[in-house]
């Protein structure tokens, strides 16, 4: 406890930001100087690095992924083993960095989501109302195994404050990229898709809110490994370039209630999964569309939720600076899908910003230790969510 009292007064720390998303394509490792705290915040990436996750890293995750019933002994066993896993990957890192293990003060990690169930998406009566949301690799196996005080399970707050545990990107999105003269979305274009809406600096914290818009990437994903196993994304977007939305799948796909939801509002591959898709084939008689066309039709449906969800909350052609990452940001086949459904809306990476696209997330969890160490609590999204202040986080010692 004193070497975090000690942490707290120090005009700026080191951290280590780990994110591990629902596409399962590595670890995200963020190695961040901070500065300062809450809106004074200045941060510094140092080093990052995703660590791939091997073939048999991604079959033991799916072994439990989004699945309804698991074996709870496998389940027991992956938790410590992540942690593990994730502690073998940031030493690796350092060592390669040339960073010794004592010059990082905290980790923050996120731990790999592995059952995300919002009370709207869970079908458990007995459980009505409730939200809940479970990531695995246990932190304390970080912490011994680094040497580095490690936060982690930031979500469970959120959840207790009656949020639904995501999106958390309105916090770090406030605190380093809240602009004097310029509202902005940050979209984050991941296996699922969200954004972050900040007003201008200065304005009521209360407008700046976080929602999921539905799919990003995962059904793409899914569609491309289950038609070419040794593949396990449509690169640049290029087969989906080629291919032909089909209106009657589209419409199936985006017949669903989610998309109408009041915001803000979460979900995860539990919903937009393989059985969600193919229903809407089914039904469509379109078990035989040729991929480049599945494909298209999964862009459009991906930018449509995004579109969506802006039109529900800034009106039917918003006028805003949109910031995009994650892996979707690589994809222009997606980027062009979004501009013509958003023509008014002007879009750039956030690298524009001094952010790395596809550090962002690894990077809010290391600002959000960050504040869980030397901050104080501020209250955001109050006009929509009903969030905890910017105070996350459990604590692991290494002793
Ligand atoms: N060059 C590219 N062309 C097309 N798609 C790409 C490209 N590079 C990355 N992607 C997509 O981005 C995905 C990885 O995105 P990212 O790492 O942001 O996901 P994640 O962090 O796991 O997701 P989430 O934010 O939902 O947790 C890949 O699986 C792929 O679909
Ligand atoms: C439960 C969970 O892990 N959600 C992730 C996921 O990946 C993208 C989207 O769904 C987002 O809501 C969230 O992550 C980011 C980091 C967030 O909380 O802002």
């Amino acid at each position: 406890m004193r070497r975090l009292a000690q942490l707290a007064q120090q005009p700026s720390r080191r951290i280590i930001g780990l994110m591990s998303g629902t596409s399962l394509d590595g670890l995200d490792v963020a190695l961040c100087r901070l500065h300062g705290h809450g809106t004074a915040t200045r941060l510094e990436l140092e080093h990052f690095a995703t660590v791939p996750y091997n073939e048999d890293v991604r079959r033991r995750i799916r072994q439990v992924f989004a699945h309804d019933q698991v074996s709870l002994e496998y389940l027991t066993l992956l938790n410590p083993w992540l942690g593990r896993l994730h502690a073998d990957m940031v030493l690796a890192c350092l060592r390669e960095w040339q960073v010794p293990p004592t010059a990082v003060d905290l980790i923050a990690s996120h731990g790999q989501t592995i059952f995300h169930a919002p009370a709207h998406q869970h079908r458990h009566p007995e459980f009505e109302g409730l939200n809940a949301t479970l990531q695995l690799g246990d932190a304390d196996h970080l912490a011994v195994a680094t040497g580095i005080i490690t936060l982690s399970d930031f979500r469970q707050k959120h959840v207790a404050a009656g949020g639904e545990g995501a999106p958390l990107a309105v916090y770090g999105d406030y605190l380093l990229l809240s602009s004097p003269t310029e509202e902005r979305l940050l979209l984050n274009l991941g296996g699922i898709a969200n954004f972050t809406y900040l007003p201008r600096a200065g304005a009521a914290t209360t407008a700046a809110f976080s929602t999921d818009t539905g799919p990003g990437n995962t059904l793409l994903d899914a569609t491309v490994r289950a038609h070419l196993p040794h593949r396990s994304y449509d690169e640049d977007g290029r087969l989906a370039a080629a291919g032909q939305a089909h209106p009657a799948l589209l419409a199936a796909l985006l017949d669903h209630p989610f998309f109408g939801a009041e915001l803000p509002k979460t979900t995860g591959p539990e919903l937009f999964g393989p059985t969600y898709l193919h229903a809407a084939q089914a039904q469509t008689i379109t078990l035989a569309l040729p991929l480049p066309d599945l494909l298209a039709t999964l862009v459009e449906l991906s930018a449509t939720g995004v579109a969506r969800a802006a039109h529900q909350a800034f009106g039917p052609r918003p006028e805003l600076a949109v910031y995009v990452s994650g892996g979707g940001a690589h994809n222009p086949t997606l980027l062009a899908a979004l501009q013509r459904r958003l023509p008014a809306c002007h879009f750039a990476s956030t690298e524009t910003l001094g952010v790395l696209p596809d550090a962002k997330e690894a990077i809010l969890f290391a600002l959000l230790a960050n504040e869980t160490v030397a901050g104080t609590p501020i209250s955001l999204g109050a006009g929509r969510q009903r969030i905890p202040a910017v105070r996350l986080g459990k604590i692991s010692f290494p002793d």
